[in-house]
């Protein structure tokens, strides 16, 4: 069990720990295991279609920019002269307080994958804006334990985001990662399986030399069957040999990276083997998406979970809050004083959230059948983005006072009974159609998809809000797959002047918060272009995000690093999965009925693949409103 102590190794300096080759008896095969690394080394790192989509996505972002406004241009270049001329008040002076390692990182190359480098230097060649950005907290010495470490999102997303933090220097001392599995495989073997998926991922940052061998050391593997208890034993003697190696208390994150139906039997696991139990560190749980299957389901969940762990400990993640222009979203709505006195019912016509995703399944059947458009992103993701734009100011950015003002306004939401879902509510489902040049299959084409599905891949919805700040309001929150291109952007439309005295220019004046790609601000308004006649056009305002010129972390690196932390202000609370489920429960009521139940089955396909939906979502928004070109 004595693990030795190991030198110090990291690039920030942190202490690495080994693991004694005496410490693991030879694995023996559970009951469950049913297959070795083979099979995971066999797993395709991303599929061609989403590589190439992602090469296309990054080839809009550069041709876009050059396409902006002149406004736009001018906008960003009177931001970069600032920025030069150092008059936006951030001090350069400022001491860096992070590793060697970020200093590196920021002169060195753009980072492999993010496709962002763009900085816009101050005097000196170094971006004044980059002094801000560090944390002044480092977490305390902890084992991040994975569950479902051979899956597809903790190869593709959970080790680079992991690997990043360390690089930076942002994990602290004596931090180490235990994969736990089903399959059977040494700690050499999956600490290949790692490296392999770092060298794969496109999220992972620019490695820097010697990075992978030192990140090597800090991997462990365990594997068992998630039900029985040995898996749980052996996870406390990883926790025991951590403390023993670096000397700290026995602090473990425990992530579950699992198919859902395994989040009560983990749960309850580490419960009977007293893993919870923070009385020699702390313990914390993360829950991957989706949380629960309908209101009922989440509502068990969240029962078994309570009955291990205090809601304390739970940090249920939803990795949209993680995005950089998410968070952005409140700092520009509650750290500046314009915006606020005309984000209300006197002056805001109606708001637009728009997810849409030019990706198809991508091999997602198995899971995308069972959710479905509505579980997979509406009660989720598009619920958390609604709640933010809604909401009232928090007295204070701390987890409860912005978790209590988004239950509130989540629950001002007027009820979408069964009678209601066909007015507020418009549902598709993609056929073949033609993505970039390229001919692509209909939904029902794809693989392992049932013949004649009804799951749908498209949710329109309008939203009312029964609160003074609100009422009368529309909210339109619409997401999709194979859509002709990937764009979430949150678009709150004004009302238009009261009164016209010009030719043109009774437009509504549109502020739009651009979350991905080229993510920024913008304002529309309406402006006299050059003549002799008093003519107005539209115009946009636009501030880039990229004027940072920093790249942007992935948001599973910035919420596991919260978690670590225990800050829960970005990971939704169990009344806001409750009151999101509500919401979209009348919708799944009506469109899951028993065909026999069922006033009308769906006429799907009802859109085609690279078009922006069905007809029947414009007809949601009336006469006067319609969808924004994106
Ligand atoms: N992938 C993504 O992009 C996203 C995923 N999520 C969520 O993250 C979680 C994980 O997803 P993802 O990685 O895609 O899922 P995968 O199916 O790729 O695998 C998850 C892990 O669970 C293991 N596993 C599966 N079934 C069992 C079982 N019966 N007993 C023991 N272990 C099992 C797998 O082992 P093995 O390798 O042996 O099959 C693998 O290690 C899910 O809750 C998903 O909804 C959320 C957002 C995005
Ligand atoms: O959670 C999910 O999100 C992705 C979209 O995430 P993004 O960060 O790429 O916008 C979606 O494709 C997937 O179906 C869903 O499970």
């Amino acid at each position: 069990m004595s693990a030795p102590k190991k030198p110090a190794s990291s690039p920030a300096g942190s202490p690495a720990i080994s693991k004694a080759a005496t410490t693991k008896a030879a694995p023996k095969k559970p009951a469950a295991a049913k297959a070795t690394v083979s099979k995971a080394a066999a797993k395709a790192p991303a599929s061609k279609a989403a590589s190439k989509a992602t090469a296309k996505a990054a080839g809009k972002t550069t041709a876009s920019k050059a396409a902006g406004s002149k406004v736009a241009a001018n906008v960003q270049a009177n931001v970069e002269s600032d920025l030069a001329a150092g008059t936006v008040g951030v001090s350069q002076a400022a001491p860096a307080r992070r590793g060697a390692s970020v200093k590196t990182a920021q002169t060195s190359a753009p980072r492999k994958g993010k496709g962002k480098s763009g900085a816009a230097p101050g005097h000196d060649g170094q971006n004044p804006f980059r002094a801000l950005m560090r944390r002044n907290r480092a977490p305390e010495p902890a084992t991040l334990v994975i569950f479902g470490a051979t899956g597809d999102l903790s190869r593709r997303k959970l080790l680079p985001a992991v690997f990043g933090l360390w690089q930076d220097g942002l994990l602290g001392s004596a931090f180490n990662i235990v994969g736990v599995g089903r399959q059977e495989m040494t700690d050499e073997q999956f600490k290949d399986y790692a490296i392999q998926a770092l060298k794969d991922s496109k999220e992972t940052d620019a490695i820097q030399p010697g990075s992978l061998e030192k990140f090597r050391e800090l991997l462990y593997y365990e594997f068992g069957d998630f039900a029985g208890d040995e898996v749980y034993a052996k996870l406390g003697r990883e926790l025991d040999r951590a403390e023993e190696a670096h000397g700290g208390r026995k602090n473990a994150l425990f992530y579950l990276s699992t198919p859902p139906s395994l989040f009560e039997p983990i749960s309850n696991g580490l419960g009977r083997l007293e893993l919870a139990d923070q009385s020699e560190g702390w313990r914390r749980l993360v829950i991957e998406k989706p949380f629960g299957h309908d209101l009922a389901s989440a509502r068990a969940l969240n029962d078994t979970i309570h009955r291990v762990w205090d809601e304390s400990q739970v940090y249920r993640i939803d990795h949209y809050l993680g995005k950089e222009t998410v968070q952005n979203l409140m700092a520009i709505r509650f750290g500046n004083a314009i915006f606020e006195p005309l984000w209300n019912r006197g002056y805001v016509d109606h708001v637009q959230i728009t997810a849409s995703e030019d990706l198809g399944l991508e091999g997602r059947a198995g899971y995308y059948e069972e959710a479905g458009v509505v579980r997979d992103m509406l009660q989720n993701h598009l619920m958390q983005l609604f709640a933010l734009t809604a909401m009232e100011p928090p007295a204070a950015f701390d987890a409860d006072a912005i978790r209590d003002e988004k239950v509130k306004v989540l629950r001002a939401v007027k009820e979408i009974p069964s009678g209601r879902v066909k007015s507020v509510a418009v549902r598709g489902q993609y056929g073949p159609g033609t993505m970039y040049g390229e001919k692509v299959p209909g939904y029902r084409e794809e693989p392992n998809v049932k013949e004649g599905s009804v799951t749908p891949t498209y949710v329109a919805l309008k939203l009312e809000v029964d609160n003074w700040r609100w009422q009368g309001v529309p909210f339109f929150l619409r997401t999709g797959k194979r859509l002709p291109k990937k764009v979430t952007e949150i678009a709150v439309v004004f009302k238009r002047p009261p009164l016209g005295i010009f030719p043109g220019g009774l437009e509504r004046n549109v502020l739009a918060f651009r979350i991905q790609p080229d993510e920024g601000v913008s304002l529309k308004f309406s402006s006299k272009t050059p003549g002799q006649e008093m003519v107005l056009r539209e115009v946009v305002m636009d501030f880039r995000y990229d004027a940072f010129g920093a790249q942007l972390e992935s948001p599973y690196s910035r919420l596991l690093l919260d978690a670590m932390l225990g800050d829960a202000t970005l990971f939704p609370r169990e009344d806001e999965v409750d009151l999101a489920w509500r919401i979209v429960s009348g919708i799944l009521d009506v469109w899951e009925a028993e065909p026999g139940r069922r006033e009308k089955g769906p006429d799907f396909p009802n859109y085609t693949a690279g078009t922006w939906g069905p007809d029947e979502a414009d007809e949601l928004m009336g006469d006067d409103r319609r969808w924004r070109r994106l």
